[in-house]
């Protein structure tokens, strides 16, 4: 019989009296894993050769777990310098205890963290004290640590730790557990047969190559045939960031809802993030606390002298016959400065005054997906940048049914329906709502967004002289209940879940 080389070399490196591994062979033929794993399939089929196959469990340290095998587990190193301060004794300051056991950053939490767990001691009220019975020889993780330190994986039929120890240094991330399929193969008695009659060599060829189309040759020879279920070495692509993919998601989404896409500056004046905005010029958002500013330059060259005229005018008298301005001080230059915006509204305003494409007449409906940038403190909801979804819809007669509908059957393209309003405030829309929506494993009530009706303040100077309602939604928490991450963290930054980056699946 005739068979592709690959398979000859398996056969002849089997044998009909002992299992041999699918890696016992590619050492054998020299031929890599996978080739001999699709060989051997193709020899199955064949009723060639007879294949037994087991799961094989193993268990690996991770880095974490080998250092703390090298230095000791934080919480012992704690304990350690525990007893040296004389805690046996008597309850002495944490502080003190820490500084001696040389226990940096993180560390510092694992070690408190698993002390009392433990039974190490017990901390209170900035204290800490050591239980003298205490005996880290016999910490079944220490142990354990170093029972596994000495190889790269084990097999976990071949050791002797309990499933508690194993399940514990796995959620503390010392350890990790891989399952392999371990293939092995031994020859029929057909295959002793064949041999015996001589089994020859079928020229395939496996790969079509540029000389084998121009050549023609490719008619004439034989393909060897692929083998779309065995096993492959898993390979890690690149792949467009689940926000970036979301966030195009989300256009396609307004561009079909019949919005256009507005696009502007990162860096922009105070007059178009704040002014025409109707923030008064000391409001407290407006500090150098809160805002980016630039270095250079640090103002803008120009603004349109009669729309600031018009702005400068809202903000000192106010709008309309029962107007009041704010009689707080209104100076150009202030509105001039440039910083890094804290929202995409300075788009909104850009557009609205006609100042960026020209005129808009109602009805119109305009949207952008943009980073802003915000001075707060990073914490599992909050980064300095993150994306808005910001959009408006100009037309006569605008209710806040209009703007509730929008929501739900935006929020509804994501399956989001639960969507909850709360009454907010903004000085530049009234009225002003927040938006809620639930998170899917935590069931708490997370904010996704702020809206409103721009109030006549606003548009008046503008020139605009229909309704317009409006919105800023935080691209990042709309992931966050889509996928059910509780930090944001996990999706930004040097922190990120690249597990949950890579999986997640974005589905249109
Ligand atoms: N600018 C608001 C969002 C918003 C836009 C337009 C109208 C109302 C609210 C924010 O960043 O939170």
């Amino acid at each position: 019989m005739q068979l592709p080389e690959s398979q000859v070399a398996v056969v002849e490196a089997a044998s009909a009296d002992e299992a041999t591994s699918v890696d016992a062979l590619a050492a054998a033929t020299e031929l890599p894993p996978e080739t001999v794993t699709g060989a051997v399939f193709e020899l199955e089929e064949e009723g060639l050769v007879a294949v037994d196959e087991r799961v094989d469990e193993t268990i690996a340290l991770t880095d974490e777990g080998r250092e703390y095998a090298d230095t000791d587990l934080p919480e012992i190193r704690l304990y350690e310098a525990a007893l040296e301060a004389g805690a046996d004794a008597d309850p002495v300051s944490m502080g003190r205890v820490i500084g001696a056991s040389g226990l940096e950053g993180p560390q510092v939490d694992i070690a408190l963290s698993n002390y009392a767990r433990k039974g190490y001691g017990a901390i209170e009220g900035g204290e800490i004290t050591a239980d003298p019975d205490a005996d880290p020889s016999a910490d079944a993780e220490a142990n354990a640590l170093d029972a596994l330190a000495g190889s790269e994986e084990t097999p976990i039929d071949g050791v002797e730790i309990d499933d508690d120890t194993l399940d514990q240094l796995e959620r503390r991330g010392l350890l990790d557990r891989s399952e392999t399929t371990v293939r092995e193969v031994t020859l029929t008695e057909r295959a002793i047969t064949e041999l015996m009659a001589g089994i020859e060599t079928a020229e395939t060829v496996g790969q079509v190559t540029p000389e084998l189309l121009t050549s023609g040759e490719w008619q004439d020879v034989e393909f060897a045939e692929y083998n779309v279920e065995a096993d492959a070495e898993r390979f890690e692509g690149g792949k467009v960031h689940i926000l970036r993919q979301t966030a195009e998601r989300v256009k396609d989404v307004l561009v079909g809802m019949g919005f256009q896409e507005m696009e502007g500056p990162h860096v922009d004046a105070d007059f178009w993030i704040n002014d025409c905005l109707f923030m008064p010029q000391d409001h407290p958002a407006r500090t150098h606390w809160d805002r980016f500013a630039l270095e250079q330059p640090t103002h803008i060259d120009e603004l349109p002298a009669d729309l600031v005229e018009r702005v400068e005018r809202a903000h000192r008298e106010g709008v309309g016959d029962d107007g009041e301005g704010y009689h707080s001080p209104w100076d150009e230059d202030f509105a001039r400065a440039l910083a890094l915006r804290g929202h995409t509204t300075s788009l909104s305003t850009r557009y609205l005054s006609g100042e960026q494409i020209g005129e808009i007449e109602p009805p119109a409906r305009f949207f952008s997906v943009e980073k802003v940038y915000r001075n707060d403190t990073l914490d599992p909801t909050h980064l300095l940048e993150f994306f808005q979804i910001e959009g408006w819809v100009m037309a006569e007669d605008l209710s806040v049914r209009d703007l509730m509908g929008t929501f739900e059957e935006f929020y509804a393209q994501f399956g989001i329906t639960d969507i909850e309003f709360k009454p907010h405030y903004n000085p530049y829309t009234e009225p002003s709502f927040e938006l809620f929506g639930t998170h899917p494993t935590t069931g708490e009530l997370v904010e996704i967004g702020n809206s409103g009706i721009f109030r006549e303040e606003m548009l008046e100077p503008l020139g605009v002289e229909c309704d317009v309602m409006a919105w800023g939604l935080a691209l990042e928490r709309l992931l966050m209940l889509m996928y059910g991450f509780e930090d944001i963290r996990d999706i930004h930054g040097t922190l990120c879940d690249l597990e949950l980056l890579r999986d997640t699946e974005v589905t249109y």
